[in-house]
């Protein structure tokens, strides 16, 4: 069954704060925003091309950013935008897997991580054909946090994502994927994480980004 995919997305020049003047790269507002967004796209445009995965919905409030993901090929909602503000991370999820559900009820629904610029379709994939339609997770390489979480066929997402999310999926009863998948596992959260991900091969937008000198304002 193939799964649909929110990917939440922060406003960009707040998201990522500890990669503020990450590998000499400008820490001011509009670089790190451009940044930000830069390691988003690399993230859709594989998790668009990923088989097994039907729709990638971005949830956020940023109209700039998400204007520029719509033009990647994914659909996109304001978590504002419908009366109905939960609030935060999982919030933001639970708006999503609302709208994907309400059009499919019976649906394989999943949480992924927008900071996965190295990530690769086919690790993806072999991350979906694991779970085999099971609530299941990939946790990040340092096996503290969630990179991807995974429903059950029409059954409740319920994200723990935060701090030690690996530890509260586990505890909720998700299935820890074992697949290897270093591209999945890859977030980027520090300037270490995006050299782990330059390392293992960043997508065009970043790597683009990286090789052009934005300009402080
Ligand atoms: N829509 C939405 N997405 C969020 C929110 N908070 C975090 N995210 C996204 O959730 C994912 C994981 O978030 P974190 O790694 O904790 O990101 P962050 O808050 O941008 O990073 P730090 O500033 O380093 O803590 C990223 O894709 C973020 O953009 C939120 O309030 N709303
Ligand atoms: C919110 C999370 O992301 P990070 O660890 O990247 O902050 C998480 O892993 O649950």
């Amino acid at each position: 069954m193939a799964t649909d995919l929110i990917v939440p997305l922060k406003p960009p020049h707040a998201g990522k704060s500890r990669l503020r003047g990450a590998l000499g790269y400008p820490a001011d507002a509009e670089c790190h925003a451009a940044l930000v967004l830069a390691l988003a796209s690399d993230t859709l445009r594989a998790a668009t091309a990923a088989p097994g995965v039907r729709r990638v919905l971005v949830v956020g409030s940023d109209p700039e950013a998400l204007a520029a993901l719509r033009e990647l090929g994914a659909e996109v909602v304001d978590e504002q935008g419908n009366g109905e503000v939960l609030g935060g991370l999982n919030g933001a999820l639970l708006v999503g897997e609302r709208l994907l559900r309400a059009a499919d009820p019976l649906a394989a629904v999943g949480a992924l991580q927008a900071d996965l610029p190295a990530l690769r379709p086919g690790e993806l994939a072999a991350a979906l054909a694991e779970a085999g339609g099971r609530r299941a997770f990939t946790a990040d390489r340092h096996g503290t946090g969630t990179t991807l979480l995974l429903s059950g066929a029409g059954q409740p997402l319920a994200p723990r994502f935060g701090e030690g999310s690996a530890s509260a999926h586990t505890a909720s009863g998700a299935v820890p994927l074992a697949l290897k998948a270093p591209s999945l596992r890859g977030d980027v959260d520090t300037p270490e994480d995006l050299e782990h991900a330059r390392l293992l091969g960043l997508g065009p937008s970043t790597t683009a980004l990286l090789g052009t000198a934005c300009v402080p304002h």
